[in-house]
């Protein structure tokens, strides 16, 4: 996603979501900037690197920042949270705190309470899945949290089915401080598009091989071509894109893993993915795939650039 360069005077707010594992955040993100950014998964911490999605909204730009670390992957999951709540409280305007609203007020929320309360941006209490709880569930969940810190405000939302979103646009508009614009209005670049997609695939690669490779796997785009392009390869499908991905693990025993008996399991990968893909571009895709053991490659900064971490 460009920076941009000759910004437009207006409001702009960066706006972090932070919350426990499954309580919607990615799903809230999604629907708020109406694709399909971030991977969305019923396992939790699926979710890495840093996924902005971008919103203009009349003479108002929200950028949004899903903060989840690739970095804290030893960590327990707590502090993996908190980490994620420093960066909110480093880099944000405005911070969602998204909470299950079918879920209950456990240890964890308590210590995420205790570090947001150190914040010194607004803090929205954002009750997500409304749809699941009856209006005096949720009045009782409003009842519990709202002594916990000093919400500037206190928003029922249903993140799947789009629901009571208005309301928090208008709050978002009206919060976001005066500024000039920090992206370019044509946000959605190729850029993105690539890093969606290797985001896709990753999650792709997360479900089906589970915990036999863990975190210590990257995907990086290799080539992105389309159609009219003159690199485009010949037998690509007519009117689409040919991408070419590179899929990095740690040790060769998960490279094993990955390929399966007889590169079944990469090859179920790929075909999964690249109908995701197709979904995600509404264009033809074919995608390849290839994987390189490429040793600690998370701690090799040349690495980590080139992934955008
Ligand atoms: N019923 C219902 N389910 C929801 C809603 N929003 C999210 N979910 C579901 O809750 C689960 C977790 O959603 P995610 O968006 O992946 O949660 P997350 O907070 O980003 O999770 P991590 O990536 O693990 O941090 C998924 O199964 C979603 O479909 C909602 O409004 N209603």
């Amino acid at each position: 996603m460009a920076e941009a360069r000759g910004a437009q005077a207006g409001r702009y707010a960066t706006v972090a979501l932070v919350g426990l594992p499954n309580s919607g955040k990615s799903t809230l993100l999604n629907t708020l900037v109406g694709e399909k950014l971030a991977a969305v998964s019923q396992t939790p911490q699926t979710t890495r690197g840093r996924i902005t999605g971008v919103v203009n909204r009349g003479p108002v730009q929200l950028a949004f920042l899903d903060t989840p670390g690739v970095h804290q992957a030893r960590h327990a999951l707590n502090q993996r949270m908190l980490h994620h709540v420093d960066i909110a409280l480093a880099e944000a305007d405005l911070i969602l705190w998204v909470v299950d609203a079918d879920g209950f007020l456990g240890p964890g929320e308590r210590d995420l309470a205790k570090r947001l309360k150190e914040a010194r941006q607004p803090v929205y209490l954002i009750l997500n899945k409304l749809d699941l709880v009856s209006k005096g569930r949720l009045l009782e969940k409003i009842a519990a949290y709202k002594d916990l810190l000093a919400f500037r405000e206190i928003v029922p939302v249903g993140a799947k089915l789009a629901q009571n979103l208005d309301p928090l646009w208008s709050i978002l508009e009206r919060d976001a401080p005066e500024g000039p614009w920090a992206f370019e209005d044509d946000t959605f670049t190729d850029q993105t598009e690539r890093s969606m997609a290797a985001e896709f695939i990753r999650e792709k690669i997360l479900r089906k091989t589970r915990e036999e490779v863990p975190h210590g796997v990257a995907v990086v785009i290799r080539a992105w071509t389309e159609a009219g392009e003159e690199a485009y390869p010949e037998d690509g499908p007519e009117g689409g894109t040919c991408i070419e991905a590179e899929v990095l693990v740690e040790r060769a025993g998960h490279r094993k893993i990955l390929l399966g008996s007889q590169g079944a399991m990469i090859s179920d990968i790929r075909t999964s993915a690249q109908r995701e893909l197709r979904k995600l571009l509404q264009r033809p895709v074919r995608l390849e795939l290839r994987i390189k053991v490429e040793e600690d490659w998370r701690d090799r900064p040349d690495q980590l650039d080139k992934l955008e971490l």
